[in-house]
């Protein structure tokens, strides 16, 4: 049985525009045990899918189980097995930290957790805050309290929608290396992220989202495989040759050419010399799930 399985999972929207179909047929199982990646582009319909599964919104059509529950009519038995960690941040202002995560746990009817609660205040680097107040935490510190609250029943399945935006490096290394412990442990991860390099560090498989529909399902390594081999990278102030306008990438002076091999990339550098374009800081690099992620999103298009 799957962990989590999403059945031609439908979604409109209605504006004063009109319908606005958010997901078109989304079918994906997401196996026990696994840490899967799901990404795309800004309004992909990430949140969206992540609503449906914690059963903050309801699908149009199709279905959602969790481990056999579906998370409509088997609401409060689905939602058990989840925890999920929200892109927003909202609290009650008038509690501290602990009292926040005791609230938390009698809300899934779990009792005398304090041990476990230490536990999570410990990894989360937050033990020294137990005690203050919400209202008295920093963005990031209030980011670390929402991972609290989502593991304090100890979820078999953890989901997290770009839990580390707006998140300073350290904390982004402390929450992976806790995170990547339960997974080891036999957690179901489920991450949203715009940080490509993490979810290919991460993600045994992934799934891109684009307009609503899936374009690309597979494991993270295949996904790899299926890029460029290699990345022409350089810093220039000119103009590219015509040819090569519409194969390149270019964000501000840096201009990446993706390559499948060295024919191809002796062929840039002969087109770029002899239009006399002065190249600085040039280097060929592996491709990576950033040049993969923009390939399958352009191919989409
Ligand atoms: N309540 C709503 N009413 C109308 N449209 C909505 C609503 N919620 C989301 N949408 C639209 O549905 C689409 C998908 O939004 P969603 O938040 O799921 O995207 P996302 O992939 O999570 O994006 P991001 O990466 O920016 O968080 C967007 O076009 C959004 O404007």
């Amino acid at each position: 049985m799957p962990a989590v399985s999403f059945q031609s999972i439908s979604k409109t929207y209605r504006t004063p525009k009109g319908e606005f179909q958010a997901l078109q047929q989304v079918s994906l199982d997401i196996g026990e045990g696994e840490f899967f990646g799901l990404l795309g582009p800004n309004g992909a319909g990430k949140t969206t899918l992540i609503s449906i599964l914690a059963g903050l919104a309801k699908a149009t059509s199709g279905r959602v189980t969790v481990q056999g529950h579906d998370v409509q009519s088997d609401f409060a038995a689905a939602r058990r097995q989840l925890g999920v960690v929200p892109q927003e941040l909202v609290f009650d202002p008038f509690f501290n930290v602990r009292e926040t995560l005791r609230l938390q746990s009698g809300y899934f009817g779990v009792k005398h957790n304090d041990d476990w609660i230490d536990e999570l205040l410990d990894s989360l680097g937050l033990a020294d805050k137990a005690t203050a107040n919400m209202r008295q935490l920093s963005g990031g510190m209030k980011r670390r309290v929402l991972v609290a609250q989502a593991l304090v029943h100890k979820p078999p399945i953890i989901v997290l929608d770009e839990p580390t935006a707006g998140v300073d490096v350290e904390l982004r290394q402390a929450l992976w290396h806790f995170i990547a412990k339960l997974n080891k442990q036999g957690h179901t991860v489920l991450l949203t992220t715009h940080y490509l390099e993490e979810a290919e560090a991460l993600c045994n498989r992934i799934a891109m989202l684009k307009h609503g529909q899936i374009v690309a399902l597979d494991d993270t390594s295949n996904l790899l495989k299926t890029a460029s081999a290699n990345v022409l990278q350089f810093k220039s102030d000119q103009a590219l040759p015509e040819v090569l306008l519409p194969i390149a990438r270019v964000t501000g002076r840096v201009v990446q050419l993706p390559a499948q091999g060295p024919n191809d990339i002796e062929r840039y550098l002969a087109t770029l010399r002899e239009a006399g374009v002065a190249m600085e800081d040039m280097e060929i690099r592996r491709a990576d799930l950033e040049d993969v992620f923009l390939q399958v999103m352009k191919g989409a298009a």
